[in-house]
């Protein structure tokens, strides 16, 4: 049973001295990383703890930590332990209400890339909505189903637990028609087949932090560069996204680890003509054999590159930082201008190296990198008097889920009072 039960919603008289407590769920392929957030009232949620499996299908590895970083349980597998996602999940489930201390699960929120057409908002789901978001596994092969899979998972062993699927398209429900549109017969478009975005989550939590950090650059013109596993850029104006570098599934763009990022089309229809591959093969070197990893025949891990002397090593960093490029100009030109931008996510937030090839060729633009606040990874790496300010603000998916889902419990919660 997936539904909130208002059964357990409003507090005894015992478990008034209790702390809410709300389990953030951001699962991927191979790992799944949660985080307990305590919400009294309404402040910001605290985060209690966090943690993550790693490793799954192979070796798995799973560690949880306090606040503070300090190591609270950890415990490895070996590689023959036939563990999969829902024994994981379910340890670490275990784990989380083993060591809940003066809080009680309230609800859980998940990450869910894809919501489609329809949800551009967080949704609490039921069975119905879980059907819908089924239905695009398609269009995010990579990320869908395991996003879904806690979900069933948790209901079983909670059933009743209100669990809120907070979208990674949901903060680009803002760009405007043109942006989204492919030059394609209208019927397709008019069913769905346009461009919605992806990384929403780590967006809008930047949209809000810049607005704390630089309000008035916030208030402006601002491209930011999401740089993970998975990368995209978002041309974010007024808080608003109005144009992103993802697509209708979240191979466009960039190259990313493992995926391609833009391509022509025609070389889908030589690979299934010329090359005899059929639409498995080509989603698995779509998402899978490309990227990073498939022009340096090295790795799909950005610090392996920039150590490594192989010259694929450095042809696979260069046309990384050069796509960036070229998309900073494209996302300034859909916005009319450029007040700042803004680096986050992994290579984002560490990699000195990367962001000064990106900054390197933006000169034109007014950029004039610090190199010492750069190598500092500090909060602003441009020089005083650079045209535009360069940011690197570390995101934080989890909080913003942890937002959105205390918002909607808060909802149901007066509802069933
Ligand atoms: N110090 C660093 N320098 C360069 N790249 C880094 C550094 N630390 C992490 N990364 C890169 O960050 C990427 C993972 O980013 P992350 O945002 O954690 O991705 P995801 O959440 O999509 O798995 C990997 O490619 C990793 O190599
Ligand atoms: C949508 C997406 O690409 O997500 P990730 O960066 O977590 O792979
Ligand atoms: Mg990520």
């Amino acid at each position: 049973m997936l539904a909130a039960s208002p059964a357990r919603l409003p507090p005894n008289r015992k478990e008034q001295v209790m702390r809410d407590g709300i389990l953030v769920i951001n699962a991927g392929s191979s790992s799944i990383k949660f985080s307990l957030y305590l919400s009294n009232g309404d402040g910001k949620p605290s985060l209690q703890s966090k943690g993550q499996v790693e490793g799954i299908n192979v070796a798995p590895h799973f560690i949880a930590q306090a606040a503070d970083g300090a190591v609270l349980a950890e415990q490895h597998w070996p590689a023959d332990s036939n563990l999969h996602h829902e024994d994981l999940l379910k340890h670490l489930i275990d784990w989380v209400e083993d060591n809940l201390d003066d809080a009680r699960l309230v609800a859980a929120g998940h990450r869910v890339v894809h919501g489609g057409a329809r949800y551009s908002q967080p949704v609490l789901v039921d069975e119905l909505v879980l059907n819908g978001l089924e239905k695009l596994i398609p269009l995010a092969p990579l990320h869908q189903p395991h996003n879904i899979a806690p979900i069933r998972a948790l209901a079983k062993v909670h059933p009743g637990l209100p669990q809120v699927a907070c979208f990674d398209t949901a903060f680009h429900a803002t760009n405007p028609k043109v942006a989204t549109t492919f030059a394609l017969p209208r019927e397709l478009t008019d069913e769905g087949v346009r461009r919605y975005g992806f990384h929403g989550l780590s967006y809008e939590f930047i949209a809000r932090r810049l607005g704390e950090i630089a309000p008035k650059i916030a208030a402006g013109k601002v491209v930011v560069c999401h740089l993970g596993s998975g990368a995209s850029m978002c041309a974010i104006d007024n808080g608003r996204s109005v144009a992103s570098t993802l697509g209708f599934t979240a191979v466009d763009g960039l190259p990313m680890g493992t995926r391609t990022g833009n391509l022509d089309p025609g070389v889908i229809l030589y690979l299934l003509d010329e090359k005899g591959m059929n639409s498995k093969q080509i989603e698995n070197l779509l998402y899978k054999q490309s990227g990073l990893l498939g022009v340096s025949g090295v790795s799909n891990d950005m610090r392996v590159l920039l150590e490594s002397s192989d010259p694929h090593a450095a042809e696979a960093v260069d046309l990384f930082c050069y796509r960036i490029r070229r998309e900073l100009g494209s996302l300034a030109a859909a916005m009319g201008g450029l007040d700042g931008v803004v680096f986050t996510a992994g290579i984002g937030e560490r990699s000195a190296p990367v962001r000064r090839m990106v900054c390197d060729g933006a000169g034109w633009l007014g950029i004039s990198l610090d190199g010492a606040a750069n190598l500092a990874n500090a909060q602003t790496i441009t020089q005083a008097d650079s045209g535009i300010p360069v940011f690197v603000i570390p995101t934080d998916e989890e909080m913003m889920i942890a937002k959105h889902t205390r918002n909607v419990f808060k909802q149901i919660r007066q509802a069933a009072q």
